[in-house]
């Protein structure tokens, strides 16, 4: 498959907020005329505080929800003017991995079951056997081993970490160009962490995955990230490559995120062993 590049372009969504104490409503511009792209191979961290609409932005890259102006483009072509076929390519070529791993998978389902759905889903396997033999592959590529242990084991037979592979497994079967994951590591013990980005990278190098990752974990930003953009109140208000804006940032607001983090070499040197 050729490159893809997926880009949001000054993209805009406003919320309406309802204070039925004060019987008015108000608007919340969670995005504010902001672009961001990546490309596959590409990791992109964007960060900024709570509430700074940094998950707004993404669902409006996954297509989640229209942008109310801007655009949102897969290779150029506009979300909004996709006909069926592009809108089926996007979704498989955009994939994204959540935050909360004992939340986003179903309890009630096996790693086989879940599995099986997303390969039947994007039509990659038929028959019980083709689709066992992918679900196979997909937990060797996560490092699930060995794999048939896994198949038939429920999301509470399963460490946060494992669980976190399961849903990069789920997220990598239609053969994915980007990943957008929205704070996937976070909830994670710090070796654990580890050996998920590690993953993370891997797949990267492997398959040329890019990577939009989103976190207010700046130890993580700087240890993978390529390049970082700085959303305060839903704007872009810095971007530039991660060792730049790390050693130089300009912005006020980059400043102060960067001056709250904890000892960044020190974490990383805990962390990672650097
Ligand atoms: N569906 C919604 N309805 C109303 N307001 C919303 C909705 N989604 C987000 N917001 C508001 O938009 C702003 C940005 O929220 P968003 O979740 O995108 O920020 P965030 O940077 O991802 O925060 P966090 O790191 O806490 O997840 C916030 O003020 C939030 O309250």
């Amino acid at each position: 498959m050729r490159d893809m590049r997926l880009s949001a372009e000054s993209v805009t969504k406003t919320f309406g907020k309802t204070n039925r104490l004060a019987g008015k409503s108000t608007a919340v511009r969670a995005v504010d005329s902001a672009s961001v792209h990546v490309e596959p191979g590409d990791f992109v961290a964007i960060v900024g505080e709570s509430g700074s609409g940094k998950s707004t932005l993404a669902r409006m890259l996954l297509g989640l929800i229209p942008a109310d102006s801007g655009v949102v483009q897969l290779d150029g072509v506009p979300i909004s003017a996709m006909n069926r076929r592009q809108r089926q390519q996007y979704r498989a070529a955009v994939q994204c991995v959540l935050q909360d791993p004992s939340g986003s998978l179903n309890p009630r389902k096996t790693v086989r079951t879940s599995l099986a759905e997303v390969i039947r889903f994007h039509g990659i396997a038929q028959g019980r056997e083709a689709v066992e033999q992918k679900a196979i592959e997909t937990l060797s590529l996560v490092g699930l081993k060995p794999e048939t242990t896994y198949l038939d084991r429920y999301p509470h037979e399963l460490s946060g970490g494992q669980r976190q592979r399961v849903l990069i497994a789920r997220a990598i079967v239609p053969n994915p160009r980007i990943i957008i994951a929205d704070e996937a590591v976070s909830a994670l013990d710090v070796s654990v962490k580890s050996g998920i980005l590690k993953l993370m990278n891997d797949l990267r190098v492997r398959l040329g995955i890019g990577y939009i990752l989103i976190t207010h974990d700046l130890p993580v930003v700087k240890k993978v990230a390529d390049y970082v953009y700085v959303i305060k109140s839903g704007q872009v208000v810095e971007e530039g490559p991660t060792a730049q804006i790390f050693a130089d940032p300009q912005h006020e607001y980059t400043k102060t995120l960067l001056a709250a983090a904890p000892d960044l070499d020190l974490v990383l040197a805990d962390r990672f062993g650097e």
